[in-house]
Parts: C-alpha cells; sequence; structure tokens
C-alpha cells in the first residue's frame, strides 16, 4: 500500500466520516484526540464504531488515533478499538518505548507513533518497537514544545524532522510528514509536500480533502522520475552485459546502487497506478 496521503477525519464529525467513505487519499486516519473537543469524546467514539461497521467503505488503509492512555479517555478508546474494523492505532505524544508498550499490551494491532514533543524526536529508540508500522510527525505540537516561531519555509523544524525520519529509516518503519495549516494556500502545501518528499518521507498527514491531491502527486514517482528510472536500469544492464559496472546516463554515474533506488521508483509507480486503476 502507498502511504502518500493520510486525512485526520475527526470522529465527532458526522459528515466528515460520511464524507471520508470515497476520498481518495491512501490512508484516513479517524481521529478520538485534539480534532475532538472533550465533552464531545463519547459522542465520537459511538459515531467512529457505527461509521466503521457500515459496510461499503472505500479500500485503503483506516487508522485511528486514540488519546493517550494517560488522559481521561485513552482506556475507553482502546477497549472500544478492539472490536472496530481497523488497520491500526495511532499512539499520540509519544515520548519513548513505555508509551507503545502501554498501548501494545492492550491492543494486536500495528502501532504508528506521533513524534511531537522534543523527548519524542529524541528517544529514536522508538522506532525500534516491534510492532510499530511507522511514525508520523505532529508538527503543531511539536512547534510548541520546541516554543519555535514557525516559518513557511519550517526551517525551525528541520532538524527534528530529519531526525526522526533518520531514526525511522533505521529500523525500516515508514515515516509520515506534518499537516500543512493552511487551508487556501496551495503554494504552500505544494512547497511542503515537496519538501517532505525531498527530506525521504514517504507521505504527508493532511487537514482537509483539498489537501490530497498535492500529497498524492508529490509522493508518487513523476513521469520524468520514471523515465530516468528507466533509462538507468537499461543503461546499467547494458554495461554490467560487457562485464562493467558503471554506466553514463545524463551525464551522471550509474551504479548498482542506483539501479535499487532506480527499481523502488518503479516499484511505487506500479503500486501507485495499481491503486488508481482498480
Ligand atoms: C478545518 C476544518 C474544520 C474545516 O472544515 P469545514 O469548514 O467543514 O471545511 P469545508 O467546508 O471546506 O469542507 C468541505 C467538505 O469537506 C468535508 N471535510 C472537511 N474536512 C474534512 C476532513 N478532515 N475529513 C473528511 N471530510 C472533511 C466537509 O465536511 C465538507 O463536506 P461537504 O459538506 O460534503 O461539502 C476541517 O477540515 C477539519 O476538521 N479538519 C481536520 C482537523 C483535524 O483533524 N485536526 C487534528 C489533526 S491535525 C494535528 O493536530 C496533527 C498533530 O497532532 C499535530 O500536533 O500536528
Ligand atoms: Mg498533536
Amino acid at each position: 500500500m502507498p502511504f502518500r496521503s493520510l486525512l485526520y477525519v475527526p470522529a465527532s464529525n458526522p459528515r466528515a466520516l460520511e464524507k471520508a467513505r470515497d476520498l481518495p487519499c491512501d490512508a484516513l486516519i479517524f481521529d478520538l484526540e485534539d480534532a475532538v473537543a472533550p465533552a464531545a469524546k463519547e459522542t465520537a467514539r459511538e459515531r467512529l464504531g457505527a461509521a466503521l461497521a457500515q459496510a461499503g467503505s472505500r479500500g485503503g488503509t483506516r487508522l485511528v488515533r486514540i488519546n493517550a492512555l494517560g488522559s481521561p479517555w485513552g482506556e475507553a478508546d482502546l477497549a472500544a478499538l478492539a472490536a472496530w474494523d481497523c488497520d491500526g492505532v495511532v499512539v499520540p505524544k509519544v515520548d519513548g518505548l513505555a508509551d507503545l508498550d502501554a498501548v501494545a499490551a492492550r491492543t494486536t494491532r500495528p502501532l504508528w507513533a506521533m513524534i511531537e514533543t522534543a523527548r519524542g524526536v529524541l528517544g529514536a529508540e522508538t522506532c525500534a518497537h516491534p510492532r510499530l508500522a511507522g511514525i508520523i510527525m505532529g508538527t503543531n505540537d511539536l512547534a510548541r514544545d520546541l516554543g519555535l516561531r514557525a516559518r513557511p519555509d519550517r526551517m525551525p523544524l528541520w532538524a527534528a524532522l530529519q531526525g526522526t525520519l533518520l531514526a525511522a529509516r533505521a529500523r525500516q518503519v515508514l515515516a509520515i510528514d506534518g499537516v500543512c495549516n493552511a487551508l487556501d494556500d496551495p503554494a504552500r502545501l505544494g512547497a511542503e509536500c515537496e519538501q517532505g518528499r525531498d527530506m525521504g518521507f514517504d507521505g504527508k498527514s493532511l487537514i482537509h480533502p483539498a489537501q490530497i491531491a498535492a500529497a498524492n502527486a508529490a509522493f508518487a514517482p513523476s513521469a520524468e522520475e520514471v523515465d530516468l528510472a528507466r533509462r538507468r536500469i537499461a543503461a546499467h544492464e547494458a554495461v554490467m552485459a560487457q562485464g562493467q559496472g558503471v554506466a553514463v546516463v545524463d551525464g551522471e554515474i550509474v551504479e548498482a546502487l542506483h539501479v535499487q533506488s532506480a527499481r523502488a521508483t518503479l516499484e511505487l509507480a506500479r503500486i501507485v497506478g495499481e491503486g488508481e486503476t482498480s
């Protein structure tokens, strides 16, 4: 499954729950945490249970973000989730392995860790948790915890984004970038998506359906990237047949490691293409 676009859907909002059934994002994150006011937590849990039980929902990954176990709602969220048809649990504000162990003891579902505190960023060992499927950057909470001043280019977040990405890659778990808060600024959204892709993230978390197309485009290989990948593989195969290990394509060297990347590009393009034609 690709993870280019992951949309938060407030579980308290019936219209959003309904709309989410047909949206072209790769994953939904049904949110019981920060998008839901304390007074609406119980209702949100009930609405989400009913929505997940409905037949005919879209394909794609369905994740549920629970409230922290230390909060008044976390235990009840996990108890309810046991009966739900979903693909994983998003654990908010993970500071270290103990936070994931506590959830892992209460559910058998794959875990996703929100990295959104200074301690979470520094606690890279979190990515070593055996049940961890991926990490999701929580850039709003992180900005608050760091006391940074937000900038459109996200410069104050670069170290945290790249540090967490390093930890995720070292443990081969998926890494998802944080949300773009700007609802009506396609240029900023596009720039954030490209930046996240350049850094190496697998996809971006989103807050509004209008953001899905930009993330799907940015985190899929472009036609030019696919073409270059094919030419690199062909050129390398040709030199290998002559007993050599280095080809040159468009004035740049191509070695076995570049061929590995090229094959990964083609595989992602194939998976994305399959999803779009099915
Ligand atoms: C921001 C919003 C409150 C805006 O909602 P609304 O005013 O309804 O917007 P629109 O009228 O433009 O909506 C158009 C239609 O799309 C549906 N819609 C809107 N948002 C969603 C959604 N997220 N999922 C599904 N459907 C959605 C509307 O219902 C309209 O439908 P229709 O009636 O058919 O036209 C709203 O977008 C929203 O609540 N977004 C999610 C906010 C959220 O989840 N926040 C928490 C996660 S972000 C975060 O904090 C990450 C991390 O923890 C961190 O710290 O960074
Ligand atoms: Mg958060």
